[in-house]
């Protein structure tokens, strides 16, 4: 998959700017702090998701002084070319598909799909289990549409159920109909959440040696209230036939994927009680890229790669090690602050981008 051209009017510090951009070649955006490098990746995360990973305030993203942006592109997906272009005007989000509206959110993300790596996803191991929960539902999404109408239709029933229980008369018949049509979502949701975490930590398990100098070893686990076997609907069943009175007293849902969690450990303890930052930037970039190899693997192109910031604590041998562990062929835009010696990239397509104030210039490797 591919981004060929990117045109962004009014988008953060971009007031009117086309880029072109090679098909499966590395772009090495460098410059100065606050210059726009990030708002670019920003733009192209922005058309995979439908969302940016720094801010909800749509506002945010026009520039200053305007009332509305465009982000258009042409876009190379499984060999066939698309059209793509949102605008966004008084907080709301227009979406477009060769010119033609598209009013349904669900068809229009994952057109382009992107994995952004960026200091802050760190975060992800320390925050609440609110935060690794949205990490896999938003991967799942894009790759599974049954995931997508499973998981919504879950949501609704939650929220009835929840609903029902705050009655001061409570409807048992109701309440039990609403409780199967949970498990049976949570059948689907389950196998497919736990079965995303082992694919996933089975190909970060084999990445994450090319950044260790040491003999660590990564793990995960999907941690739910009920164990995932091939009595799954029995163990639900029984789960929320024993929660029944504590959910009558307490007047809502508790038991449910909604509280799920992912542990990560490294060496066998929870990788928040014991790494170093460097271990948790490698251990993240070996999930990004094992994730990479799983798009690959059901979609047969890997997604765009979006590496914000991602050298810095990295020292020499890790960015060499990070560059010779990047597919082929994959279209990578990597933000930095540092020019990085063209030789570094051995025999790989790269080419070298100077932005400065919301301008974007192409300089030969010479600089
Ligand atoms: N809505 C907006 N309108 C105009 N300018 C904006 C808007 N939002 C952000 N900017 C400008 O964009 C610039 C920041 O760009 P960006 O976050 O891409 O920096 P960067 O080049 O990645 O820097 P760093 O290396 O520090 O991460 C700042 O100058 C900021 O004022």
């Amino acid at each position: 998959m591919n981004v060929n051209q990117l045109k962004l009017i009014h988008f953060r510090n971009y007031e009117n700017t086309s880029f072109s951009f090679d098909s499966n070649c590395i772009h090495y955006l460098y410059g100065k702090n606050a210059q726009g490098k990030t708002n670019l990746i920003e733009a192209i995360y922005f058309l995979s998701h439908l969302h940016s990973f720094r801010t909800n305030q749509l506002s945010s993203l026009v520039m200053k002084e305007n009332e509305s942006l465009i982000i258009e592109a042409k876009v190379e997906s499984n060999k066939q070319n698309e059209h793509l272009k949102v605008v966004v005007s008084h907080h709301k989000k227009h979406l477009f598909r060769f010119l033609n509206p598209v009013n349904k959110y669900s068809d229009f993300v994952g057109i382009v799909n992107a994995i952004l790596f960026c200091p802050d996803d760190m975060m992800i191991f320390s925050q609440s289990p609110k935060f690794r929960r949205r990490f896999i539902d938003m991967e799942l999404i894009k790759l599974s549409k049954t995931y997508t109408t499973t998981l919504s239709h879950y949501q609704k029933i939650l929220k009835e159920r929840n609903l029902a229980l705050k009655q001061n008369e409570i409807n048992d018949a109701l309440i039990d109909i609403y409780t199967d049509q949970m498990i049976q979502d949570e059948k689907i949701i389950l196998n497919q959440r736990n079965h995303f975490i082992e694919q996933l930590i089975l190909k970060a398990k084999q990445i994450y040696p090319f950044f260790s100098s040491e003999k660590e070893i990564i793990d995960a686990k999907y941690e739910t209230f009920v164990s995932i076997d091939d009595d799954l609907e029995e163990n639900l069943i029984h789960a929320y036939q024993k929660s029944l009175a504590k959910d009558k007293l307490y007047h809502q849902t508790n038991l449910g994927i909604h509280k799920d969690d992912i542990q990560f450990l490294l060496n066998g303890s929870n990788i928040n009680d014991v790494a170093s930052q460097g271990q948790k930037r490698s251990f993240l970039l070996a999930l990004k890229l094992g994730l990479a190899q799983i798009i690959y693997e059901k979609s047969h192109q890997y997604p765009i790669l979006l590496l914000d910031d991602v050298f810095s604590e990295l020292d020499d041998i890790r960015k060499k090690q990070l560059i010779q562990k990047l597919p082929l062929n994959m279209q990578i835009f990597i933000t930095t602050t540092e020019w990085m010696d063209p030789s570094s990239f051995g025999s790989r397509p790269v080419k070298f981008y100077k932005i400065e104030k919301g301008s974007i210039k192409e300089v030969d490797h010479g600089r």
